[in-house]
């Protein structure tokens, strides 16, 4: 933590602390002046009953008692929602059809649920059933959410560089929807308790909290009430902690252990790929975006695409992935042929360091770590690429493709953002790199042509 943050820390936990002392002071004073303590016990009054209950071993028997049932009909919940969400996201008719069963459970209130629970499974585990209702459509619609929201660009490169599906689902998938579940946990989590509880004062299942709260309002025992709700609160706010603590530390932990586990990933043999192109034109929706083209490139060849902006560079490389579909002519490619590709935007895993973002495409045999120490200084091949420069972020795109599983390597302006020394680096360590594979690659630069020793095709 750096010390700005500390220093900002401090004075706001001592605020937060203060303003809590505020208003257990004005309580203290309330019921000083109600002078009754069956109308309003005070905080002093519900320590006592507190101290008196702590100690016995029937307290922590029904914190477990509802805790049990609660953690669980919330974990179920959150198990079931995602599940459903990622079933609705890949199924339109999943999707149709759970919408309105969840939004009616959604807006139907816990009591009306409870009394019906009741008469069905009887007052135990009513709790546990409550929650689960409360907690399924508020974890399922954000999670729904976030894997509609998933960036297309990163699926692309994900599908591009061929990822497994455990790849994909850790390094993009996770990330990309556990901003949504974290913050959807932030309510669903104390609102579990609230519900919870409250199914428990209804049911009355023996020895619950919301028995012991029920009792105590029975027998007008205020101070006892105003104790289990201190518990109650404190018992909700531990668990939303420890579930939200958890939640953010396995959120950049799955895509770096996808990074780290990629051992079964050997690198195959290059398939020799030729690329050959007849009269293709490439464009977008059937609409042409440059003139027709002829082109070959064999293995060991070097082929760069100049063109003004806009000339239909980028679409001529996405026709060649497959990412786009050639407006006319031939395009031959082997069936099997692995692409791996610097895009014209950045596309990086952000959480991930440099290494683990070349490891996630990398077959094992490749040291990912000396080739970025060939374009990166050492200090930042430990931080989150987030945290790197444009230039740098480029550079690690670039190691990434050269160290890919990869029969064709495509780079789309790949030395954008970088000073004149980098850029001299970065084409070499392509040459060095290419291994034998055929390049394509687009650029504004006529000396990037000379230097790699590319044939030139104009893009007009
Ligand atoms: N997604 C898209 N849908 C429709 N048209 C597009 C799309 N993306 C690009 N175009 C159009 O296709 C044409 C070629 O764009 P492209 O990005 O391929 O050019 P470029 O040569 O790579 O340009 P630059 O050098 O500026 O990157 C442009 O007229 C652009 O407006």
């Amino acid at each position: 933590m750096s010390r700005t943050t500390t220093q900002n820390t401090l004075p706001r936990r001592l605020s937060g602390m203060l303003a809590v002392l505020f208003w257990i002071v004005v309580w203290q004073l309330a019921s000083m002046a109600v002078a009754s303590e069956f109308i309003l016990a005070g905080p002093l009054d519900a320590l006592r009953a507190l101290a008196r209950l702590v100690p016995t071993a029937a307290f922590w028997g029904q914190i477990a008692f509802s805790f049990l049932r609660i953690a669980a009909g919330t974990a179920v919940a959150y198990a079931l929602a995602i599940a459903l969400a990622a079933a609705a996201h890949r199924w339109a008719l999943v999707r149709t059809l759970a919408a309105p069963a969840l939004s009616a459970i959604k807006s139907t209130p816990v009591a009306c649920v409870v009394v019906v629970l009741l008469i069905w499974f009887g007052s135990r585990n009513v709790s546990a059933i409550a929650v689960f209702l409360m907690a399924l459509p508020g974890i399922y619609f954000p999670v729904l959410k976030g894997l509609d929201e998933l960036d297309p660009q990163m699926e692309e490169l994900f599908c591009l560089y061929r990822a497994d599906a455990r790849t994909r689902l850790l390094a993009h998938v996770v990330p990309g929807v556990m901003p949504y579940l974290v913050a959807a946990s932030a309510t669903v989590l104390p609102m579990s308790w609230k519900a919870g509880v409250a199914a428990e004062l209804i049911g009355v299942p023996d020895g619950s909290i919301g028995e012991r709260i029920y009792q105590a309002k029975l027998l007008l025992e205020t101070a006892d009430l105003f104790a289990w709700t201190i518990v109650v609160v404190l018992v909700a706010w531990v668990f939303e902690r420890a579930v939200l603590s958890a939640l953010n530390a396995c959120w950049p932990a799955a895509g770096r252990w996808a990074a780290l586990h990629q051992n079964g990933r050997t690198a195959a043999t290059p398939t020799g790929a030729t690329i050959v192109a007849r009269q293709l034109r490439a464009g977008h929706a059937g609409t042409a975006a440059c003139r027709a083209v002829d082109f070959e490139v064999a293995p060991g060849e070097i082929l760069c695409l100049m063109g003004s902006s806009g000339a239909g560079k980028t679409t001529m490389l996405s026709t060649i992935t497959g990412l786009l579909s050639p407006v006319s002519g031939n395009l031959s490619i082997p069936d099997e042929t692995r692409f791996a590709a610097v895009f014209q935007e950045t596309r990086l895993v952000d959480d991930l360091t440099p290494e683990e973002n070349v490891r996630l495409f990398a077959p094992r045999e490749r040291n990912a770590r000396a080739m970025l120490a060939e374009l990166l200084p050492q200090d930042a091949l430990g931080s989150p690429v987030r945290e790197l420069s444009g230039g740098q972020r480029r550079r690690v795109e670039l190691v990434r493709a050269l160290a890919a599983d990869a029969d064709v390597v495509l780079l789309d302006e790949p030395f954008t953002g970088l000073d004149g020394k980098t850029h001299q680096e970065a084409l070499a360590f392509v040459t060095r790199h290419l291994d034998g594979r055929p390049l394509i690659i687009s650029t504004h630069d006529k000396q990037d042509a000379l230097a790699l020793g590319g044939k030139i095709l104009a893009i007009s």
